[in-house]
């Protein structure tokens, strides 16, 4: 197997009287190069799934697995090399940090351990689209291309599967269109797994698949 498989996971949070299922028997293969999106209202468990495939938090039971290895019952320390070496994270906000130049947020995730064969800082904003302001820190791009910054810093271990919450909330139409349209084009040539999250149905068409969340149930949208 290779991209990432989700089988059968159940999730409930909370304790007392507010237990939530937040996953209920959820199911879902991405493959490499595939670009999946995942819609749904406010609550319905769109982020756990994301928590879930990322190993950040462990199903009740079910299946996470991402290229040949299994998430489920893996220590603390061992899900964090997998989330380190394995998967690329984006966020709403693009999380850079504050100090950094552009090149030098792509460079921190190397950093952070021994990898075989990392992306080149430069070459890699070249292909985003911002080559030209390597040199720039967060306060100094527009919120567009700090986005650009932070899918590129995601993708530069080379991870198998990339996963994207509400890239676009932050974002007016156009620049929505184009930084989706930017992960769609690095999920294909990357050959990466994406799972991307999204309230904005106006990106969808750059998907290969979507799937709507409603109360823990993942169901694919013809
Ligand atoms: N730590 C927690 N403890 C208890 N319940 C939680 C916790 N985190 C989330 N929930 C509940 O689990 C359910 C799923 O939440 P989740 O954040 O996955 O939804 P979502 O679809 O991502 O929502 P949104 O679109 O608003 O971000 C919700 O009912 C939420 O209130």
């Amino acid at each position: 197997m290779n991209g990432l498989k989700i089988t059968d996971v159940s999730l409930t949070l909370g304790d007392g009287d507010e237990i939530v299922t937040a996953l209920d028997h959820v199911s879902l293969e991405v493959a490499p190069g595939e670009f999946v999106a995942v819609v749904g209202p406010s609550g319905s468990g769109k982020s756990s799934l994301l928590a879930v495939a990322g190993g950040l938090s462990t199903p009740d039971s079910g299946q996470v697995q991402i290229g040949d290895e299994e998430l489920v019952g893996r220590s603390a320390k061992e899900l964090s090399r997998i989330r380190r070496e394995k998967i690329g994270f984006v966020f709403q906000t693009s999380n850079l940090v504050p100090a950094l130049t552009a090149v030098d947020q792509l460079r921190l995730p190397t950093t952070f351990g021994k990898f075989a064969d990392t992306r080149d800082p430069h070459a890699l904003l070249d292909e985003v689209g911002i080559a030209h302001k390597a040199d720039r820190r967060p306060h100094e791009l527009s919120g567009g291309e700090r986005q650009r910054v932070g899918i590129a810093r995601a993708l530069m271990v080379r991870p198998k599967v990339l996963l994207v919450d509400e890239p676009t909330a932050a974002l007016d139409r156009q620049r929505s269109q184009e930084v989706v349209s930017l992960l769609a084009r690095e999920t294909r040539e990357q050959g990466v797994a994406t799972v991307m999250v999204t309230h904005d149905r106006d990106v969808l068409s750059h998907c290969d698949s979507v799937y709507e969340m409603v109360d823990g149930r993942l169901t694919r949208q013809p």
